[in-house]
């Protein structure tokens, strides 16, 4: 757990967050680590009970952000708001309200998954608000990330995903209202990634905000309602995966062969295209349309960022 840091950025007023108030506003954040500027001004929003992944290429800032949102990375500028409150100044109590699985973490090899969860579960049981669901019974959350059966084994003989799943039962074990993931499938098997889609998906039901990051567009495309792509120091594209097919990837590519020579052209409208092609005099063999995977959309798009850094 990070200790609380000191803050140059001024507090904002905390406010309280309903339904309708994102859980996460971000407006033209900034971040440098000395003459390197990682952050360059991005805004962002993420609303109550959404999944939005943030998606961008090796050292575009994903891990800065979150740390800043965290509360655990001062930003050099901007405006930040978590669950109402500027995370350079946020307290206890509204850490308990956030969840957060970082990178990579290590504990004791000798410690016991269940132990540690009881440890965890400790510091967040002050801060359960009456009504409210409150923080998990330590065998109901293990039963939920499919950790039963290592209950009681030293952390040290957990395999890989084993030890993710705990990473992730540490994170959510105090109920939050906004889960931070970074990169939290890395090192799963196929199985283990899609049952911890199907529990994110679950705990974003009962109304948790997860932001999480990723290289994986397909994890991506699976999880998130929403996906922005950070490349370059900003954000460059953000929507729904549909979304972003067709504002990056709208021209299609129609070839057709007539008279024995092939045609090409680019388009947005292929059934409008394909329906004046056919009902044209001429003669259409060999029609296909090629539409650029989202996958090259994408990288196309990274490499153009970094390009004009
Ligand atoms: N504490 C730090 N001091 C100096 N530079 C840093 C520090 N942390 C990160 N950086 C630099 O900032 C840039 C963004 O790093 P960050 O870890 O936020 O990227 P990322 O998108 O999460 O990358 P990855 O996908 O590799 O985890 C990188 O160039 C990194 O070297």
């Amino acid at each position: 757990m990070s200790t609380r840091v000191a803050s140059a950025v001024p507090a904002t007023a905390e406010t309280t967050v309903g339904p309708e108030q994102p859980a996460v506003r971000v407006r033209g954040l900034r971040m440098a680590y000395g003459e390197q500027e990682v952050l360059r001004g991005i805004d962002l929003t993420v609303d109550r009970g959404e999944i939005v992944a943030l998606l961008g290429p090796n050292g575009a800032g994903k891990s800065t952000t979150i740390e800043i949102l965290e509360g655990f990375r001062l930003r050099s500028a901007g405006e930040v708001s978590v669950l109402g409150v500027d995370p350079a100044h946020g307290d206890e109590a509204w850490r308990a309200r956030l969840g957060i699985v970082l990178q990579s973490w290590r504990d004791h090899a000798k410690w016991q998954a269940r132990e540690l969860l009881l440890h965890f579960r400790s510091f967040y049981r002050p801060y359960d608000r009456p009504g409210a669901a409150g923080s998990w019974e330590v065998d109901d959350l293990l039963d939920v990330v499919g950790l039963t059966e290592q209950a009681r084994k030293p952390i040290g003989t957990l395999s890989g995903g084993q030890r993710r799943r705990l990473d992730i039962a540490i994170g959510i074990v105090g109920r939050p209202e906004v889960l931070f993931l970074d990169e939290p499938t890395v090192g799963f098997d196929p199985e283990a990634r899609q049952d911890f889609h199907e529990l994110i998906r679950r705990l974003a039901q009962e109304r948790m905000t997860v932001l999480l990051t990723t290289h994986d567009l397909h994890e991506a495309e699976k999880l998130a309602d929403r996906v922005l792509i950070l490349a370059g120091g900003g954000i460059v594209a953000g929507g729904t995966v549909e979304e972003l097919s067709r504002q990056l990837g709208g021209d299609a590519e129609v070839t057709w062969v007539s008279a024995g020579r092939t045609h090409r052209t680019r388009t947005a409208d292929v059934s409008g295209f394909v329906r004046e092609l056919l009902q044209g005099d001429g003669d259409v063999e060999d029609l296909r349309v090629n539409r650029p995977a989202l996958e090259d959309i994408y990288l196309a798009m990274v490499r153009d960022a970094e390009g004009t850094r």
